[in-house]
C-alpha cells in the first residue's frame, strides 16, 4: 500500500503535461469545457458572490495549470495562494501570473464569469485583480500530513480544491486522510469548497491516462463529517447527453460542495 500510494504522484510529475490539460478549458470549442466550467464557474460565482463567503486569505489545493476556480474567490478574498503536487503545472500558472509569452488564454472564461457576476466588459480588470490577489504558487502533496511543508502560512479562512482529491488518492483510505491533511491548513469555522466528480475512473490528458478514485457522494459526506465538517451546501449535476460519449472521462456527475470546519 505505501509503495502505490507514494508511487501515483510520480505519474503526475512525469505525465501530466499542462498544455495538453489546457485544452479541457477551451470554452468556445469543447463541449465537455462547456459543461463542467458552467457548472462550476455558476456555483463558485455563487460562493463568492457579495454577502457570501469572504476574508483575508484563501488556499487552492491541487491548482494544476488554471485560474478558473478562483475568478470568483479574487473578488472577497484578499490573498491567494495556488498550489500543485507538479513543477510544470506550477511553472504555468506562473507563467499566465506574469504575463509571459504562451501563456494559456483565459480570456473567454474570464468573460463568461464577468457575465455571471453583471458585467462582461471588465474581464481585463478581473484578471489584474487576480493577478494582484495570487501572492504564491507553492509545491503541495495531498497525500503528506502537511501538504504545504516547508511553507509555513497562517491558517486559511477558505481553501478550495477541484478535481484534486479524486485524482492525487489512490484509495478511499487515502481520500479520508488527504481530507484531514488539508484540514490542518483551514481555521476552526473557516470553508472547505470541494468540487470535482463523481463515479470517474479515469480521465486522459492529452494521450495519457490517469486513474481516478471512483468518489460516491455517501462516502464523501460521511468522510467530512468525521473529521467535523458541517455540510453547508451540495449541488450534483448529472453528465449531459453531448458529452456521454467523449471517451476522455467516464466520470457520472459533478459534484460542488461547502463545508464549515467545526473544530
Ligand atoms: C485533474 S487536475 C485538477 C487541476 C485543477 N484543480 C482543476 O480544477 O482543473 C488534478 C491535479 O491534482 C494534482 N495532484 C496530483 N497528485 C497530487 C497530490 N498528491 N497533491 C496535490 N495535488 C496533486 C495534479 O498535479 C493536477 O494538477
Amino acid at each position: 500500500m505505501a509503495l502505490q500510494e507514494s508511487k501515483k504522484p510520480d505519474v503526475y510529475q512525469t505525465n501530466f503535461e499542462p498544455t495538453s490539460y489546457l485544452e479541457y478549458f477551451k470554452l468556445d470549442q469543447d463541449p465537455m469545457a462547456k459543461e463542467v466550467l458552467h457548472f462550476l464557474l455558476k456555483h463558485y460565482n455563487a460562493t463568492f458572490k457579495p454577502g457570501g463567503l469572504k476574508g483575508k486569505l484563501l488556499i487552492d489545493i491541487g491548482s494544476g495549470p488554471t485560474i478558473y476556480q478562483l475568478l470568483s474567490a479574487c473578488e472577497t478574498f484578499e490573498v491567494i495562494v495556488a498550489s500543485d503536487y507538479t513543477d510544470k503545472n506550477r511553472q504555468e500558472l506562473e507563467k499566465w501570473l506574469k504575463k509571459e509569452p504562451g501563456a494559456f488564454d483565459w480570456s473567454p472564461v474570464v468573460k463568461y464569469v464577468c457575465e455571471l457576476e453583471g458585467n462582461r466588459d471588465r474581464w481585463a480588470e478581473k484578471e489584474e485583480r487576480l493577478r494582484k490577489a495570487v501572492r504564491q504558487v507553492l509545491k503541495c502533496d495531498i497525500l503528506k500530513e502537511r501538504p504545504l511543508e516547508p511553507a509555513v502560512l497562517p491558517p486559511a479562512n477558505c481553501l478550495i480544491s477541484s478535481l484534486c482529491l479524486e485524482a492525487a488518492c489512490p484509495t478511499l483510505g487515502a481520500c479520508r486522510d488527504a481530507l484531514r491533511h488539508i484540514k490542518t491548513l483551514l481555521r476552526p469555522r473557516g470553508h472547505l469548497v470541494l468540487s470535482g466528480t463523481f463515479g470517474s475512473s479515469f480521465y486522459m490528458v492529452g494521450d495519457k491516462w490517469f486513474p481516478t478514485l471512483p468518489l460516491e457522494e455517501k462516502f464523501l459526506l460521511e468522510a467530512l463529517q468525521e473529521i467535523s465538517f458541517t455540510i453547508e451546501k451540495l449541488e450534483k449535476a448529472p453528465r449531459a447527453a453531448e458529452t456521454l460519449l467523449d471517451n476522455r472521462s467516464d466520470y457520472t456527475r459533478m459534484f460542488f460542495l461547502v463545508a464549515r470546519r467545526g473544530d
